[in-house]
């Protein structure tokens, strides 16, 4: 914005509004949102302003570019000269709007060894993300990895009831122990939400949700931390996307060429926060006849094909239309079975992610 000037010089209230918009380059988070403007003083005489800004690191090639960028701002509405000084921001105030996984990360918060982070996506509901994440877990727990799963899907959190959790984590000093199904930790904002009642988010109280999944959480050590992500790429999928800066992500589609067009845009939304995009994976892609081990393509072919070369990558694996076998002594309603052809698949997926991650 520029404001044009007349006869005086800018007053406090236009340099905080010209100067709000700009963001910590650290924390991604305007100066306005951080409280980082402080002490501005005028001397109209002189044409001259000076600044004090809170910035979230000191000293930093960043805080030039930060610097360059204000003094600009400032000249281009009537100062003449700048006088700019930097401070640091308080702690609070930056924990309260690092990235989540930054955060988890600098702390090394996941018992001093940080996992590989990995986000399930999809552009739409209903694809089978939640089941392609609680199978992934188990199949890396399988493979001998130490693995979480946050159920980041905070609206259609599903993961308790699909692995069959009924317990609810138990508290321990101000840490909270996440449930253990399969060798796998969990934690899901289903465990905190009385009856089943909706939730209405609002975008910080999302970031403090999952700050609090990573800080508050006694994940001990681990490989592997999935997460859930919330389907489509709606506001709170992005807000999400974006809480988490360096998760890699696996996207889940039909084979369906619609449902392939719009998980697309689930991967532009990964490739724009700048993750990195391990694969895709194709579920319900075809009902194979028990009697005649025919395949049906009950839902169109080729989707996950397709995905995979819009989005440069590669198809990770194709599940088929299935349910796991009944167990009347292990309740999980979405968990395959090892020995289940769906399970395998599963531990073949897994499998690739783990070399291609530790590679
Ligand atoms: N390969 C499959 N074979 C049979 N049923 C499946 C398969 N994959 C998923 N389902 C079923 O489809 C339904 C939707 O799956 P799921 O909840 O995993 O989707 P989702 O993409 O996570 O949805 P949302 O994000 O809306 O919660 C579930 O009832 C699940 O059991």
């Amino acid at each position: 914005m520029q404001i044009r000037m007349v006869t005086t010089l800018l007053t406090k209230e236009q340099v905080m509004e010209l100067l709000g918009p700009v963001r910590d380059p650290f924390i991604h988070t305007t100066l306005a949102e951080t409280d980082g403007i402080k002490n501005v003083t005028i001397r109209e005489e002189k044409k001259h302003v000076s600044v004090k800004i809170g910035i979230s690191k000191l000293n930093t090639g960043e805080q030039m570019q930060m610097q360059q960028e204000i003094v600009g701002i400032l000249k281009k509405n009537g100062a003449t000269t700048v006088g700019l000084r930097f401070e640091q921001l308080p702690d609070e105030i930056i924990r309260e709007h690092q990235p989540a996984v930054d955060q988890a990360k600098e702390a090394s918060l996941m018992g001093g060894v940080n996992p590989h982070f990995i986000a399930v996506a999809s552009g739409k509901g209903g694809v089978g993300k939640s089941t392609v994440t609680v199978n992934l877990a188990t199949a890396l727990a399988r493979l001998g990895k130490k693995v979480g799963v946050i159920d980041a899907d905070i609206y259609g959190f599903s993961v308790p009831d699909m692995m069959g959790i009924e317990e609810r984590p138990i508290v321990r000093g101000k840490k909270i122990i996440p449930v253990e199904r399969f060798g796998v930790k969990v934690i899901s904002m289903g465990f905190f939400v009385e009856d089943n009642s909706p939730i209405i988010w609002r975008g910080p109280m999302l970031g403090k949700m999952l700050n609090s999944f990573f800080s508050e959480v006694e994940w001990g050590d681990l490989d592997y931390l999935l997460l859930d992500l919330p389907p489509g790429t709606g506001d709170i999928a992005m807000d999400v996307h974006e809480l988490l800066p360096t998760c890699k992500e696996v996207i889940v589609t039909t084979p369906h060429p619609t449902a392939a067009f719009v998980a697309a845009r689930a991967g532009q939304m990964a490739m724009k926060t700048n993750h990195e995009i391990l694969g895709v994976i194709e579920n319900m892609s075809y009902f194979e006849s028990k009697v005649t081990g025919e395949k049906e393509h009950v839902f169109g072919k080729g989707g996950g094909k397709k995905l995979a070369e819009v989005l440069k990558t590669k198809v990770l694996g194709q599940l088929p239309l299935q349910q796991p076998y009944m167990d009347d002594e292990v309740f999980a309603p979405s968990v395959y079975q090892e020995d289940h052809p769906t399970g395998q698949e599963f531990r073949r997926i897994a499998a690739k992610i783990v070399a291609q991650v530790e590679e």
